[in-house]
């Protein structure tokens, strides 16, 4: 007898009382489990009493999905978030926690439930918990990374120079007697120490310098010229040197939705971030930047020169501000003002010297966006755009082109869309990296990504092999928020990101490694994709 027919009631059929009483079982067992389920949906409800207000939606079921918040729990997030910053504005160390503080104090594990609860969550406790990503396995993306070893098929996996023409910068002094000697202190560590791929092997290269930028007194402030923002040159006592960015926006104001990309403001918390990010990343190639209040009268006014000194005021409200000059944002209606004298910075430690040893050569990104409220740009117009640019020195072959991918990977996690030129040393050649420089429109937007940062990747489907590896771990290892704040809590200014922002990273881990996935689907043999690069042949004698 064919199976459907067991669903037609039919009476002359001889199994029918047999399948009338299956009917009656499966009602009754129904019953059942929809009266445990609402009692279970009740106890839970009473136990977890979370507003749902706060909760986030998915667009879709994807456990990877970009989330988005309904406007009413968007509103109702922001306004927590807003009574969390204001207690984090009393004296005292700052205490707007992020996820990670909160997950340590009840005792979570990843991606955990609040175990057991019979109040609301404190006023001070981000709502992100409410915001789970599930962990996505994604076993053939490591099948085809293991099978990529040793596999170098590409121009991409060997260098296409021979070796840079220097090892660091301290050879490049070295064969440069002109250059004045460089010394023992932290700085003059951190910039022999400096190679051809990254800016410094370690974290003790740098801690010297990171102490620094936190506490060293400021001798000298200055505007430094070029960009569009106002920044200023500052020399410390001693021989330290940083550029300085000042607060506009704190995490959780996002900028206007009307503006475009080129409009956002500069983020002082946006460079700390971004460089944090590119450490735990593993590229190591952006300079140490570091958190910490100035006081507008005693650090800078009184170690302005006449230019800065001329643009000081005191606000009606009775704040120390400045206006600075330059392009942008640079008047009173957007004056920058301490309360009433104390104002956060970030404060980029300064490479070697662009006028001695460490001169650099800038580059037009290839994938540049066209800074136009109408135009395209190449990119955007030509389906076969990476083609073309694979024809182009230095893109044609050695690291570059895998550099400006790990550059797009950068930017895509931090949602820097403002990567319209880079810059690499001149004396490393052209098989040497970009520098990751210049990070303060990044973690603008928590809550929404842009596919198109990471146009590099999709267009040219091409990844280093180590940066692929890097990216899998963080989805079965700990988390990049969690490495991310546990690394942010150095600094002075932490929590530095919101908890949305937070949030956020993890979610574009996976936005990475989906692209990656797809141009693993699309492809005829992995390694035109996951490339092994041959460092050894850089230096065969390390
Ligand atoms: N840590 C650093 N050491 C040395 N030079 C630096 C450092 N950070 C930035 N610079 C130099 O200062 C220039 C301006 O800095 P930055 O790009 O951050 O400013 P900006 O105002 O954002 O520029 P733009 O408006 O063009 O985007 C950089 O292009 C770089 O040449
Ligand atoms: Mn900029």
């Amino acid at each position: 007898m064919a199976r459907h027919e067991y669903l037609v009631f039919d009476l002359r059929r001889p199994g029918r009382v047999r399948r009338y009483q299956d009917v009656l079982k499966m009602i009754l067992i129904a019953v059942g489990c929809l009266s445990v389920g609402l009692h279970i949906a009740v106890l839970f409800r009473s136990t977890f009493d979370v507003p749902c207000a706060t909760t986030l939606h998915r667009t879709d079921t994807e456990p990877w999905a970009p989330w988005t918040a309904s406007s009413e729990s968007r509103k109702s997030s922001s306004d927590q978030l807003l009574t969390a910053v204001k207690h984090a504005d009393k004296p005292g160390r700052p205490v707007l926690r992020s996820p990670l503080a909160h997950r340590r104090r009840d005792g979570l594990k990843f991606g955990g439930q609040v175990k057991s609860s019979t109040s609301l969550p404190p006023p001070d406790v981000p709502l992100n918990d409410a915001v789970r990503l599930e962990r996505k396995e994604y076993k053939a993306l490591w099948r085809h990374y293991k099978a990529t070893a040793n596999i170098s098929s590409s121009p991409y996996a060997r260098p296409k120079q021979s070796i840079p023409p220097y090892r660091n910068m301290a050879a490049v002094y070295a064969a440069n007697k002109s250059y004045p000697a460089l010394g023992s202190s932290v700085w003059d560590r951190f910039h022999a120490g400096v190679g051809p791929y990254q800016l410094y092997e370690s974290t003790s290269a740098i801690d010297g310098v990171i102490k620094d930028l936190q506490t060293a007194a400021i001798k000298r402030a200055e505007m430094k010229d070029g960009g569009t923002q106002l920044k200023l040159f500052i020399e410390f006592d001693g021989s330290g040197k940083a550029l300085f960015k000042p607060l506009r926006l704190n995490s959780t104001q996002e900028d206007n939705p009307n503006h475009f990309y080129f409009n956002y403001f500069e983020r002082h918390y946006s460079e700390i971030a971004a460089y944090h990010l590119d450490r735990i990343l593993g590229f190591h190639r952006a300079p140490p930047v570091a958190g910490r209040h100035v006081n507008l009268i005693t650090d800078i006014r009184n170690k302005a020169d006449d230019n800065l000194r001329e643009t000081f005021y005191i606000s009606p409200a009775g704040n120390i501000c400045l206006t600075g000059s330059c392009k942008y944002y640079c008047d009173t209606s957007h004056g920058l003002c301490g309360a009433p004298e104390l104002l956060p910075a970030s404060f980029s430690a300064f490479l070697p010297e662009d006028e001695g040893p460490g001169l650099r050569m800038t580059w037009r990104h290839p994938w540049r966006r066209s800074y136009s409220r109408s135009k395209l740009a190449p990119w955007e117009m030509d389906s076969n755009y990476c083609g073309l640019i694979k024809t182009i020195e230095p893109y044609d072959g050695g690291r570059r082109m895998l550099d400006i991918v790990d550059m797009a990977v950068l930017d895509y996690i931090a949602n820097n869309l403002d990567r319209h030129h880079y810059e690499t040393f001149y004396e490393f050649g052209n098989e040497s990296s970009p520098i990751h420089l210049d990070h303060g429109r990044s973690f603008n937007k928590a809550n929404t990504d842009e596919p198109t940062i990471l146009a590099p990747l999709y267009q040219c489907c091409l990844i280093r092999r180590s940066t692929l590896k890097r990216l899998l771990d963080l989805t079965h290892g700990p988390r990049l928020s969690e490495l991310l704040d546990l690394s942010l809590q150095s600094d002075l200014l932490y929590p530095v990101l919101s908890p949305a922002h937070l949030n956020a990273v993890d979610r574009r881990v996976y936005g990475v490694l989906d692209v990656i996935d797809k141009c693993l689907t699309d492809a005829t043999n992995p390694s035109n994709v996951i490339i092994q690069e041959d460092v050894n042949a850089y230096f065969p004698s390390s």
